[in-house]
């Protein structure tokens, strides 16, 4: 990794000083609305409009931890060859190590993705300070299971493939410079079947689904409270002793409050679940942390 990327913060010198952040994993199809949950998430803590180094909750993207492609690869990227929805198509390490600085709160920067040449744009770093709160987006997210065992808490934003197509279609087009004829060729080469094959089997994995994606604001309001009273719960009692990373307890809260917090996440888990705005997995693989 980058030199850059394991600046530490001149207060976290101490390790007692240094707060683990609680690291959220966003999955879900393309255009399925991962990025508008993540940011309607900021937007309702107030973080939206902050500086990025005075942030609580922050947002980090997988794109930003494709790989590089030879230029063999990337002549085919040119001509919508390329698999990009193929777990190969991402630098697995780089995320796994680049999630262990984030988890010992240290800053790291990320590359921007420029999806109009298909490569990281090194030139433009996105710098992520130390949150108490991380949001780790993208459709392969919970795909490397050394990577999903870092999750504190896994969300799956199912969305019905109709509408992620209709809206990728514009997207694509406006904002990645693509023309209709190779959204939809690369639609139903790759990402179709790559969504089938690598991402919707990962729904299992996730603590909470979130069906209709942004639009669901029951599901967001009681996600925004959940992350609300981790927050308080931490300005109260401050440094990392309220989470536990012994993999045994779960995320094991040590005071009343974040035993309190964790009644409230177990309510919203039931109230999701009689109000069908979100699902549960029963037999999910939960991961202990
Ligand atoms: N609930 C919604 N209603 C209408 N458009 C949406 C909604 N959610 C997302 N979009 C639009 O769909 C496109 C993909 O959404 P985005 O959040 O970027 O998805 P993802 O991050 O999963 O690829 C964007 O153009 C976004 O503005
Ligand atoms: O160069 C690229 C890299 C990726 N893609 C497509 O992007 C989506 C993932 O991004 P979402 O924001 O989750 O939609 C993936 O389906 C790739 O096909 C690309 O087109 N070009």
């Amino acid at each position: 990794m980058d030199v850059d990327n394991t600046l530490l913060l001149p207060n976290c010198e101490h390790k007692t000083d240094i707060k683990t952040p609680f690291l959220i994993g966003v999955a879900g199809g393309t255009a399925s609305g991962k990025s508008t949950v993540c940011k309607k998430i900021m937007e309702q803590l107030g973080q939206a409009d902050m500086d990025q180094a005075q942030r609580q909750v922050v947002t980090i993207g997988q794109d930003s931890f494709y790989r590089e492609l030879t230029t063999a690869e990337k002549a085919k990227a040119q001509k919508g060859l390329f698999n990009f929805d193929h777990p190969d198509a991402f630098n697995e390490n780089l995320m796994y190590d680049t999630l262990q600085e984030v988890l010992k709160g240290r800053i790291v920067k990320v590359p921007c993705y420029d999806y109009r040449s298909n490569s990281l744009d090194h030139e433009n770093k996105l710098t992520i300070y130390p949150a108490d709160v991380v949001l780790f987006e993208g459709i392969l997210v919970f795909y490397f299971p050394k990577i999903r065992d870092l999750f504190h808490m896994k969300l799956f934003v199912d969305t019905d493939s109709d509408t992620r197509l209709a809206r990728r279609v514009p997207r694509d087009i406006n904002e990645r410079g693509r023309d209709l004829d190779a959204v939809l060729t690369q639609y139903m080469t790759f990402v179709k079947p790559a969504f089938e094959e690598f991402c919707s089997p990962t729904k299992k994995f996730a603590d909470v689904i979130i069906p209709r994606g942004a639009d669901n604001t029951v599901a967001i309001d009681l996600i925004v409270q959940h992350i609300r009273d981790f927050l308080n719960n931490r300005s109260r009692y401050g440094s990392t002793t309220n989470i536990n990373h012994d993999n045994t307890n779960g995320i094991g809260f040590r005071d009343p409050d974040s035993f309190m917090a964790i009644r409230r996440y177990s309510s919203l888990c039931n109230e999701l679940t009689n109000k069908e705005n979100a699902f549960f997995g029963k037999h999910q693989n939960r991961t202990q942390h």
